[in-house]
């Protein structure tokens, strides 16, 4: 996606706090290819709990990549929550997250569905509002249903983007660095990504173009790449992280830690390339969310800003 890549490159380039090491990071890509470390867990839990309906499927999708946003504040509460809360939704009553019908739904209702424990969820309000906003362009544009789309997108992962992107204020993640807009698009790519992972590549999950996809930039894959000294953070920076000051949304650091991570996944696909191994920037993020999560609380801490992007 040259907005994603172009405009995060030129951060990379003019970054004051955060650096690439590019031998660290060729001896991790090594390290990793030699332990098949690549070879990412496939993401099928979706059919075996959704019996495979592929419209249910994307539908399913389209909520939780609405609302898989900045977990970090409340303990006890990660994005598998999210998932198996909806999921279990789906499987009660698949009609209770159509457009129509959250349009009607009352915010305690939404609380009871998907936070019963949290009534105070972090950013519970914003999320009840992305999903009422979400679900009125469907309406208006869409004849209520996700499904129309993503058959807009006429099996190209760059036109499904651009859509949400344009069509979907929630999916409009992007920055000014030094006066430039610089685009991230986590969530609206991760939901394509999904969409495709889920589906693998078939029916409603088929794209032509889904190389365009950049790594999605979240807080696990920086935490997991600052670890490994892949990114280097400048004392500054690396000390708020340590003691887990918030990083406000829009600052140099926020943007220029997302940038570093889009673009270091693509050096670290070109590195598998050099060993004959091809990689999609999306499978080198699985991988690398994979290790972040399964070593979370190993690791140093990841950077905490308060946003409904990521
Ligand atoms: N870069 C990237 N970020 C990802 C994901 C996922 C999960 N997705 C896959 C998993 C199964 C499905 O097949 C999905 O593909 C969640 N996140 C982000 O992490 C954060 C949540 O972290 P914690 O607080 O620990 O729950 C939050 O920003 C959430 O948005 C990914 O895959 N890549």
């Amino acid at each position: 996606m040259s907005l994603v890549r172009n405009s995060c490159q030129f951060v990379s380039d003019n970054s004051k706090h955060v650096k690439i090491n590019k031998e660290e990071l060729q001896k991790q890509v090594n390290e990793w290819y030699i332990n098949n470390k690549h070879k990412y867990k496939e993401f099928d839990e979706y059919e075996c709990h959704l019996g495979g309906d592929e419209e249910q499927i994307v539908d399913f999708l389209f909520i939780l990549d609405s609302l898989n946003f900045c977990f970090w504040p409340q303990k006890d509460y990660e994005y598998e929550n999210l998932s198996s809360a909806i999921k279990e939704c789906f499987q009660k009553c698949p009609q209770q997250f159509k457009a129509e019908s959250i349009l009607k739904m009352t915010f305690e209702e939404f609380q009871q569905l998907l936070f019963p424990n949290f009534p105070n969820f972090p950013l519970i309000t914003e999320r009840f509002r992305l999903l009422q906003h979400a679900s009125e362009v469907l309406m208006t544009f869409f004849e209520g249903e996700f499904v129309n789309v993503i058959k807009a997108a006429k099996n190209s992962a760059a036109k499904l983007l651009n859509i949400l992107t344009t069509q979907f204020l929630g999916f409009q993640d992007h920055a000014i660095y030094q006066g430039r807009q610089t685009f991230f698009y986590k969530r609206s790519q991760i939901l394509i990504g999904d969409i495709y992972a889920a589906l693998k590549g078939q029916g409603l999950g088929k794209f032509n173009d889904i190389e365009i996809l950049t790594m999605f930039p979240d807080y696990r894959v920086p935490q997991i790449l600052n670890q490994l000294n892949v990114l280097q953070y400048d004392e500054e920076l690396q000390n708020m992280i340590k003691n887990e000051i918030e990083i406000n949304h829009g600052s140099e650091y926020e943007i220029e830690i997302r940038a570093n991570s889009v673009i270091a996944v693509e050096l670290i696909k070109e590195e598998f390339k050099k060993l004959g191994q091809k990689l999609n920037s999306i499978e080198v993020d699985w991988m690398l969310w994979q290790m972040g999560e399964e070593l979370r609380f190993d690791i140093v801490p990841h950077h905490r800003t308060l946003s409904i992007y990521y």
